[in-house]
């Protein structure tokens, strides 16, 4: 599963890499030079613009593109990049990118108000870090509005889903059955072919060109998307593998969105196998670990936790 390389970039998207030429004819690589640092991109409508670019927030890299290399203040850095690659930009915009080269936020030149910096974040002491689980976040692969727009969906046209069954062997014949001793949920397939488009999409645009670079596997099948809610109460799903019987073999990532983050209490993943450590990813954050993973989602305290799931292949 191939993503197209989308006309116009939106918040979310990873940059993909560019030759970037100085007006010294010196050229480095977006992602070679400049990952790994907050980054500002520029796209002044003209020269008068370029010099008039604003300071940028300490620790940032700010670097202005376009067809060619305009003059610009420093701490700027002025490149002249792939015209097809800068149209995906769009046109007298700044945009803030995380130190990942994601675009987050996206601004019209001139500015009327310096962009708020992205909060800093404290690191994690070592000790804290030698038994985290090899789980992988990828935020923002759903905007908050598709996020909405499924809960609406489940809770509405879904009718709030149906009690989530699990598959027994009895016999040599396999039945659906409720387990409260497995889980609790809610859940239904998606019935609307414009929503389940836009996951898509969007699964293929944001989250297998990350699982391509940081797992060195290329996703060719997908399960279907599955909508959930753990209900206050009588939401959760006890440890488990995600591919241990015959029927789900074919599975090697789970892939979960979170919907409402923030709405509820509990409802975290844990893996118990690398140690106690929760995980409740922010709205829209894919959360993607490999199905051989003992995994399960915590009780839901207070709210219902809304979720969409999908295991790739
Ligand atoms: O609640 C989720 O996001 C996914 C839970 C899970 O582990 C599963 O459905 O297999
Ligand atoms: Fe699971």
């Amino acid at each position: 599963m191939n993503p197209p390389l989308p006309a116009h970039w939106l918040p979310g998207d990873r940059l993909p890499d560019v030759r970037l030429r100085a007006a010294d004819g010196n050229a480095v690589t977006l992602h070679g030079e400049f990952a790994g640092a907050p980054v500002w991109l520029a796209t002044p409508a003209d020269a008068t613009a370029a010099s008039r670019l604003p300071a940028p927030s300490d620790g940032v890299v700010a670097l202005c593109v376009g067809p060619a290399a305009l003059d610009v203040p420093a701490p700027w850095r002025a490149f002249a990049a792939d015209p097809a690659w800068c149209q995906g930009l769009g046109h007298a915009l700044l945009w803030q990118a995380d130190e990942n080269l994601r675009l987050m936020a996206c601004h019209a030149l001139p500015l009327a108000l310096p962009p708020a910096p992205f909060p800093t974040e404290q690191p994690l002491l070592p000790e804290q870090t030698v038994r985290i689980a090899p789980v992988l976040q990828i935020p923002g692969v759903f905007e908050r509005e598709l996020c909405e727009a499924l809960i609406r969906h489940l809770d509405i046209d879904c009718g709030g889903g149906e009690a989530s069954a699990v598959l027994v062997l009895e016999n040599g014949r396999q039945t659906l059955q409720i387990d409260p001793s497995v889980k609790r949920r809610r859940e239904s397939f998606p019935r609307d072919a414009a929503l389940e488009a836009r996951m898509h999409e969007r699964v293929l645009r944001r989250a297998l060109p990350e699982i391509a670079r940081v797992f060195q596997f290329g996703v060719q099948r997908r399960d279907p998307f599955k909508l959930l809610a753990y209900p206050e109460g009588a939401g959760y799903f006890r440890a488990h593998r995600d591919n241990d019987t015959p029927d789900v073999a074919h599975r090697r990532f789970a892939l979960s969105v979170n919907l409402n983050a923030g709405d509820y209490e509990g409802g975290e993943f844990r893996y118990p196998e690398f140690g106690p450590h929760r995980f409740s990813p922010a709205t829209g954050t894919a959360l993607v670990f490999s199905c051989s993973l003992l995994h399960e989602v915590l009780p839901v305290h207070r709210g219902t936790r809304y979720a969409m799931t999908t295991f790739l292949g």
